[in-house]
């Protein structure tokens, strides 16, 4: 291991350390789609798996989306056998039809595999660069634009955590190379249909050519700060609706929301129309109601789903079905 031991071996090690990321003697699920990412991931982990004690397994989700998606599933399993590491595949009756459903499903399938509390993934510095591009065009908040983060409860016993989010796309295709990693070119990530591969092949070049070099390490920087920013305005508005909230009623105190700052008021009216309604405001839907903080008795909402509005009752902002 001594001689394949390099800065980014280094530098994960004390990343994993210092953010207390993955505990020692930990059973860890690899999510693995054959990528330079993912591959990178994988290969990082098993160079540092006796320093660690860790017992890893390798997952592979087949959406079936391309002709040559069980080729790809097939390559992944000789991998894993060349690991010497057990190997889970999860193969879709049918494709997934949009990017979307194919994240949920693949999600729902690594959380379905029994024996492990850890799964990680190989999103990078770059993926949170593009991402931050993606969502600021399309009009996020801080939210959207922090929404790579290193970890995430995906339930109550199983969490994701995203090891290199430090390190840069183009780091993991030296290391595959360096190592002589057998990537798998996915063909649709050279389809500038998707908007996610014209940021990639377009607009980061653009940005980095005509504006900074660094654009790219910068924004994956901007991400890591909004993130902490995010989680600490999350946490502080979890308290006031702890402190607002009457459940039996389904009510919020008006009294207390007054008080606070709008970027706490907003927070805390979309934790409560998502807790109490089971569903994702829009920006318009939260300022409607955000609105009714300092509204007339009797001010509501437009419906937000199956006839619910949102209504001033004294004191009180309640949910009621107009039905
Ligand atoms: N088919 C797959 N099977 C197993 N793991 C996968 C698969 N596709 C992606 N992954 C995991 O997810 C990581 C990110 O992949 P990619 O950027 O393609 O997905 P994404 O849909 O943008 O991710 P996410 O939905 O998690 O934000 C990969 O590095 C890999 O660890």
């Amino acid at each position: 291991m001594a001689s394949s031991w390099t800065p980014l071996h280094a530098k994960i090690h004390r990343t994993l350390r210092s953010r207390s990321l993955l505990p020692k003697h930990e059973s860890i699920l690899i999510a693995l789609s054959g990528g330079q990412d993912s591959l990178c991931l994988a290969q990082l982990l098993i160079d540092l798996r006796d320093r660690w004690n860790w017992h890893l397994a390798i997952a592979h989700c087949d959406h079936r989306w391309r002709a040559d998606s069980q080729a790809n599933a097939d390559h992944i399993a000789t991998l894993a056998q060349s690991w010497n590491l057990p190997f889970y595949l999860k193969t879709a009756d049918s494709p997934p039809p949009n990017e979307a459903s194919a994240r949920e499903w693949r999600y729902a399938q690594l959380q379905s595999i029994e024996g492990f509390h850890t799964i990680v993934t190989g999103h990078t510095a770059s993926d949170r660069a593009e991402t931050l591009l993606f969502n600021l065009i399309r009009g996020s908040g801080a939210d959207g634009l922090s929404s790579l983060n290193w970890t995430r409860q995906l339930t109550p016993t199983v969490k994701l955590v995203r090891p290199l989010l430090e390190i840069m796309r183009s780091q993991t295709a030296e290391f595959c190379r360096d190592r002589n990693l057998p990537i798998w070119q996915d063909s649709t990530n050279n389809d500038l249909a998707y908007a996610r591969n014209r940021i990639r092949q377009e607009l980061l070049p653009s940005l980095k050519h005509n504006f900074n070099a660094q654009v790219e390490s910068h924004l994956a920087q901007t991400m890591e700060l909004l993130s902490a920013e995010v989680e600490y305005l999350e946490t502080v508005a979890s308290e006031f609706y702890e402190t607002a909230i009457d459940i039996t009623s389904q009510s919020l105190d008006r009294t207390i929301l007054r008080k606070i700052p709008l970027a706490i008021q907003r927070r805390v009216i979309r934790q409560f129309l998502m807790r109490s309604l089971n569903f994702n405001p829009n920006f318009e839907q939260v300022e409607k109601c955000v609105g009714l903080i300092t509204a007339p008795n009797r001010s509501r909402t437009d419906p937000f789903i199956e006839k619910t509005i949102a209504e001033v009752n004294a004191d009180q902002i309640q949910l009621k079905s107009l039905d």
